[in-house]
């Protein structure tokens, strides 16, 4: 896509977006750092760009609890400070956001206009980001999206195929529930979402978008074992014997259904992502 902006560079969803269009821009940490916003809206405004992308996200969820300021400057101010300067140029500007922004009541998945409601700051972060960029005045989209995967960055994936490797048995949590998502998935439906934004300035919202099926995360893990050849037993747990600084939802689950829709993106397979996942970390 021409005239593409990306804020990140090195995490998950912008390293794959960089093998789909190698053509667009990226800003690095070096280049935008979005603990100043206004940096990151004068990097818009002076880019000349037909859309924006903002793949940079503050993301450790338990070192957030100790560390909300700096989580809210990089989800929630610096993304609005962007879609601000989105508006201004008159381009469309897509953010992501998260499963999070629930508190994971319930067993239905979350349909985009169900009540939110943050367990933890991470979550908080990124829902005010999400209303901020509502807000300003922007062409805007936000993608909530789940569990996020690839062989890049740190993910649950490398985590479990490090753990499988070591040990005869890992205790993982049966009771929390969602998608586990790619990656590149992710970076291709957003490209698809700007696709159709820029082609129709009505077009916009909040959308969710998730692998299929749903799992649990010790149902993830299992899957992980099997494709990796890991011997590693998975035990299931409950959340209360895995104490966290952060509560997470119990139910991550997002209906997918308007994405589809609107934009015609399915859910993906996400065992068929970790295949490959799998594949390409191969040595
Ligand atoms: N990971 C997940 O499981 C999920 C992620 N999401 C959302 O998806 C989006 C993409 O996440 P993902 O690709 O996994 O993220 P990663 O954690 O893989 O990468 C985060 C990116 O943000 C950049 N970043 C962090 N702080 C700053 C800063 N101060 N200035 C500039 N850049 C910064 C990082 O750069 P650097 O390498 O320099 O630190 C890195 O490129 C985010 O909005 C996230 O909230 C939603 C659901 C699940
Ligand atoms: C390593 C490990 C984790 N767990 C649990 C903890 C947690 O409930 C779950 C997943 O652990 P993680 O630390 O990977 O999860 P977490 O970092 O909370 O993952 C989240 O990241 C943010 C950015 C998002 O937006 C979410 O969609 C989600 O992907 O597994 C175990 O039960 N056993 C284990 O050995
Ligand atoms: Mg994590």
């Amino acid at each position: 896509m021409k005239g593409l902006l990306v804020f990140g560079r090195t995490g998950q969803v912008a390293t794959e977006l960089a093998r789909l269009v190698p053509e667009a821009r990226f800003l690095g940490r070096d280049q935008a750092d979005l603990t100043d916003p206004q940096a990151c809206a004068a990097a818009i405004r002076t880019s000349g760009c037909a859309a924006v992308l903002n793949a940079a996200a503050y993301t450790a969820v338990d070192r957030a609890e100790s560390e909300p300021d700096l989580a809210r400057a990089i989800n929630a101010e610096a993304p609005v400070a962007m879609a601000r300067a989105a508006a201004e140029l008159g381009v469309p500007f897509l953010h992501i956001s998260t499963d999070y922004v629930f508190d994971g009541s319930g067993e239905r998945p979350w349909d985009e206009t169900d009540p939110t409601g943050p367990l933890g700051v991470y979550g908080a972060t990124k829902l005010a980001g999400e209303v901020g960029v509502a807000g300003a005045g922007a062409q805007w989209a936000v993608m909530r999206t789940s569990w996020v995967f690839s062989a890049h960055g740190a993910n649950f994936v490398k985590t479990m195929l490090r753990l499988g490797a070591e040990r005869e048995e890992l205790r993982v949590v049966a009771d929390q529930h969602g998608g586990p998502t790619p990656a590149g998935d992710i970076a291709a439906a957003c490209l698809a979402m700007l696709d159709t934004m820029r082609a129709d300035p009505a077009r916009g919202g909040i959308y969710h978008f998730a692998g299929a099926p749903d799992a649990s995360w010790a149902g993830f893990a299992r899957e992980i074992m099997t494709q990796a050849g890991l011997s590693c037993r998975v035990t299931e747990i409950a959340t209360s014997d895995y104490p966290t600084p952060a509560r997470r939802p119990a139910n991550s689950r997002l209906n997918c259904a308007a994405i589809s829709r609107d934009f015609g993106i399915n859910r993906p397979d996400w065992r068929a992502g970790l295949a490959k996942v799998l594949q390409e970390l191969k040595p």
